[in-house]
């Protein structure tokens, strides 16, 4: 079994526990449920920077990113920063991360925040809205072409926007649809850990214009995001580089400013 067979195992669990525990109906509920989304999409579109800056503690590549930081502050800092929107993993067991890390980065910004989790159930996209997320990520890597049509279309019914993960050209070609809003190349393989940025140039231009592309994983340098701009990038999620250091809101604020120069 490799990492993210044994990743998706335990969320089918966790899933269908929380599902006994806590009804749909009740979710639903929720002050968040009716709160006007913001596209991440659009803000992209018209971003000179593009970045989307991580809340990330710890992942199974590495054991210790920052455990020591309050995930408030770390949402104001990342609005204070400019980028154009936040990710935030909600993973417990593997990341780290929870609900309650979205919902207090909800509290402490207006950013768009995408639900960083390992979606396989149309719950977790209800359980997203309800905490007050903007946008869900998709990994194409472990979902079949019905459910990417399926979860992507609630998504959008709910008004949320859909950043739709793959690593490779079979992932992309059956993730293509109109409900997806970005798409998004990973360029770490969550299966071996690998990063290449060389993963996002080659599938470039794969990926039909209509879709904002979305470059992510190992990104460290500004020299790296005007290269992959060159191959049509619009987006460019950052995590480990802003959360290693002691204060991410900060090192978003200098990348930025020396992206601009
Ligand atoms: O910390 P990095 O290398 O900058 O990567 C951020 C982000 O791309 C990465 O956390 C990520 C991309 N896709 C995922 C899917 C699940 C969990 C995590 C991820």
């Amino acid at each position: 079994m490799n990492i993210l067979d044994k990743i998706t195992a335990d969320k089918r669990k966790e899933v269908d526990l929380k599902k006994s525990l806590i009804p749909i109906n009740q979710l639903e509920q929720s002050f968040l449920f009716e709160r006007q989304t913001i596209s991440l999409t659009e803000r992209l579109k018209n971003s000179a920077s593009g970045i989307i800056a991580e809340h990330k503690r710890r992942s199974p590549s590495k054991a210790t990113i920052n455990q020591n930081l309050n995930v408030q502050d770390v949402a104001k800092g990342y609005e204070n920063s400019g980028v154009c929107g936040m990710s935030v993993l909600t993973d417990g067991k593997y990341f780290g991360g929870s609900l309650d890390d979205l919902i207090l980065a909800r509290a402490s910004s207006n950013l768009p925040l995408l639900r960083k989790e390992f979606i396989i159930d149309q719950y977790q996209i209800i359980e997203a809205k309800a905490y007050g997320a903007d946008v869900i990520l998709l990994i194409a890597a472990i979902l079949s072409k019905e459910e990417i049509k399926q979860f992507s279309t609630l998504a959008k019914q709910l008004n949320l926007d859909v950043l739709l993960e793959v690593h490779n050209e079979e992932e992309l070609h059956k993730s293509i649809m109109p409900s997806i809003d970005m798409l998004g190349v990973n360029n770490r393989n969550l299966k071996t850990f690998e990063v290449s940025l060389d993963t996002s140039k080659t599938l470039s231009e794969m990926i039909p214009n209509d879709f904002v592309k979305v470059s992510e994983s190992g990104i460290s340098t500004v020299e790296a995001i005007k290269d992959l701009k060159q191959f049509g990038y619009k987006g460019f999620l950052i995590g480990e580089n802003f959360m290693k250091t002691d204060n991410p809101g900060e090192s978003a604020t200098q990348f930025i400013q020396n992206l601009e120069k």
